[in-house]
């Protein structure tokens, strides 16, 4: 398997003395689907400009497939890696869609031919055939959003980086957008990497997680990260919701080996309980229980 991120010992403090990244390494293999999580001030922002060369390392420590990324020209670090930022309004800034995703392709001296297919193409996969007319800034925030991405797609990035892609979606949109970051990564193969605060969506988006805060805390699957509750809460991050059902009802002597994640995940241990007490869940009381029940809601009410 290619390695398509190694970033090794990486430091890197602001001019104004803020130590934002402290010695950390990841390394991420070509297809792969990650996503990062941390607190405000994790420096998630801070390490995607380095990925993507905006900030260069001077020690040759963020490697791309292989290549320095900080010694490239621009045009040839965007075609390596796109940056979907959160605000789509920093990222289209043309009269129309077309020249928005058009601007990657024009400068990198694409023809006409190429830069049309190119467009056509990143519309298609965002579901924006026919907007490419349509002045961005009348556009809905969901829809601007996946323009934002047909912008970054048109480069044909080998890598994708989203910075909190579900950030003031309505569901349908964040569904929308969801699926489309999880078809760009299984059928396209891009090698994606995720920021996300909402921990309740991200199991549907990664199978592995990175907790980041300055240094990088943990490194697991999902199942390892959202199954320790002490890890999120020392990194102030929130425990998904289903996580907190199951330890409630833990408290009532119900348990499962692996705590479930996901709704279908909920659903089978739910089941297999059900199962397990002849078609119905025994909910264990005695006197402990109360308590236990009310300091495990009110932990998760802080
Ligand atoms: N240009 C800058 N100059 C000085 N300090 C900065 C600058 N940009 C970020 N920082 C500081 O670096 C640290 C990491 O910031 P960064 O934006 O990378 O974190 P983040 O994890 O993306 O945060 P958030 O989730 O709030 O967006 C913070 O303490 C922040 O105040």
């Amino acid at each position: 398997m290619k390695k398509a991120i190694e970033i090794t010992n990486l430091n890197h403090q602001y001019s104004d003395g803020t130590i934002s990244l402290e010695n950390v390494s990841i390394s991420v293999d070509e297809g792969e689907m990650i996503a990062i999580i941390g607190q405000n001030g994790a420096g998630k922002t801070t390490l995607f400009l380095h990925l993507n060369g905006s900030i260069k390392s001077p020690d040759k420590n963020v490697l791309i497939f292989g290549e320095n990324i900080g010694t490239m020209q621009v045009e040839e670090r965007i075609c390596r890696v796109g940056v979907v930022f959160q605000d789509p309004d920093d990222q289209l800034f043309m009269p129309t869609v077309y020249d928005d995703v058009a601007f990657g392709p024009i400068n990198m001296g694409l023809s006409k031919e190429e830069t049309d297919r190119r467009v056509k193409e990143a519309l298609e996969t965002v579901g924006l055939s026919g907007f490419e007319n349509r002045v961005p800034h009348h556009m809905s925030y969901g829809q601007k959003k996946r323009a934002a991405l047909a912008a970054v797609l048109s480069m044909q990035p080998k890598i994708l980086v989203f910075d909190e892609p579900t950030a003031n979606l309505d569901p349908k949109s964040r569904a929308i957008f969801i699926r489309l970051i999880n078809d760009l990564n299984r059928n396209m193969g891009i090698t994606t990497i995720v920021a996300m605060h909402d921990v309740n969506a991200v199991p549907s988006v990664a199978d592995r997680i990175i907790v980041l805060n300055r240094t990088v805390v943990a490194d697991g699957s999902s199942q390892e990260i959202f199954s320790d509750i002490e890890l999120l809460e020392e990194n102030n991050l929130e425990v998904p919701e289903i996580c907190k059902l199951f330890c409630i009802l833990g408290c009532y002597g119900c348990t499962c080996d692996t705590v479930p994640l996901t709704m279908e995940e909920a659903a089978l241990a739910l089941d297999k309980m059900t199962g397990n007490n002849g078609g119905n869940v025994a909910l264990k009381k005695d006197e402990h229980t109360d308590e236990n029940v009310k300091s495990t809601i009110c932990r998760f009410s802080l």
